[in-house]
């Protein structure tokens, strides 16, 4: 049951990403058919991933309420949020790991309540909860999902490798995981989703709990796979810095709804130029004003008008105008302890 706001909710269109198949890549051959897919994808215009209406309850909890999503082939796609905002939910359904009980999920033109296993097919996913077996090898690990995944017997071997290679875990390979970092963790978990060779990859929270150098080593491996294959990626991150820095669109998601949609250039844009028009100070020369609900008046504590309008907005800004009041008390900001601690821990 959607009443979203549609000044502040309506889809924004945005340069999509512009894939460089040259990316030289030790799995490069990991989706070489994949490759050769995603180019007919782009070329016909069909989304990678579309939501149409997409709601899901538990019980009496309205998890995801009315989700209008498009991503497009070859895009890196953030949907972002507070712990509670619905992210996982909505990827559960995506991935037909929960039914799509109101609405339409379709996947590369692929119905997700309807053709399961065809949607699967054209999936990794990389779940918040542990996925790698402490107790075998890296090898075994993605050799494990290489047979769940039904990669063809003959060309298992070359795949292993081929995903392992991609994330830069050859030469750990043989190791058993419960030796590895959580970064590494990470990455094998990456290799166990790319080997079946994904054209949508979903990733939830792919690097919670990674010091700053093993954050950047899995959004690296994952740019490389997506730079040689065109793969498309759906993350939900709590790191306002990775979205702005690693997605090509992301899509603000608080109690169930997308609250805004864009480039994060563009949602910074947008803020900045509603600050500067709420203070009376003109836009910017090629400033887009987007329509927009009034901004509640400041409260005495807040920061000026005209200061506001002075600094640079952060997409964490966006999320908090695009939420309201309320974000911290009602899903603990954006580095939730007890979220932050239980996949820390995993991973740790
Ligand atoms: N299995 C469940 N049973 C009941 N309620 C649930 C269940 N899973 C999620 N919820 C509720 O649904 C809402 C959305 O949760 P969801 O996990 O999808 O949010 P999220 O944005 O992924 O949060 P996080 O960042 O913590 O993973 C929350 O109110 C949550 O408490």
């Amino acid at each position: 049951m959607s009443s979203e706001d549609p000044g502040r909710s309506a889809p924004r269109t945005g340069p999509g990403a512009a894939v460089d198949s040259t990316g030289a890549l030790p799995g490069r051959a990991v989706a070489a058919d994949t490759e050769q897919v995603s180019a007919a994808d782009r070329a016909s215009g069909a989304d990678a991933l579309t939501c149409h209406g997409l709601r899901y309850d538990f019980g009496e909890t309205r998890a995801v309420d009315g989700v209008d999503l498009a991503v497009r082939p070859g895009e890196v796609f953030g949907l972002l949020g507070p712990n509670g905002a619905g992210k996982t939910t909505a990827i559960r359904c995506i991935t037909t790991l929960l039914p799509v009980p109101v609405g339409m999920v379709r996947v590369f033109g692929r119905d997700a309540a309807r053709e399961r296993m065809a949607v699967r097919r054209l999936l990794g996913y990389v779940p918040q909860q542990l996925s790698a077996d402490s107790g075998l090898t890296g090898r075994e690990n993605v050799a494990l999902f290489a047979r769940v995944f039904d990669v063809p017997r003959r060309e298992r071997a070359a795949r292993v490798a081929q995903a392992l290679a991609a994330v830069n875990l050859t030469v750990a390979a043989d190791r058993l995981a419960k030796t590895y970092s959580g970064g590494m963790i990470r990455r094998l978990e990456l290799a166990q989703a790319l080997v079946s060779a994904p054209r949508l990859l979903m990733l939830d929270e792919p690097t919670i709990g990674l010091d700053p150098i093993a954050r950047t080593s899995v959004w690296e491996r994952i740019n490389e796979v997506r730079a040689a294959t065109g793969m498309t990626v759906l993350v939900t991150t709590h790191y306002m810095d990775e979205a702005e820095q690693y997605c090509d669109r992301v899509a603000l998601m608080h109690q169930g709804r997308i609250r805004a949609l864009g480039t994060p250039g563009e949602l910074r844009e947008d803020l900045r130029a509603r600050r500067a028009r709420t203070a009376g100070t003109p836009a910017a020369p090629g400033t887009a004003f987007t329509p927009a609900s009034p901004s509640p008046s400041p409260s005495p504590s807040s920061p000026s008008l005209s200061s506001l309008s002075a600094a640079e907005p952060t997409l964490e800004d966006v999320f908090r105008d695009v939420a309201g009041t309320g974000l911290d008390e009602q899903s603990g900001g954006f580095r939730d302890v007890r979220s932050t601690r239980r996949t820390a821990a995993r991973v740790g």
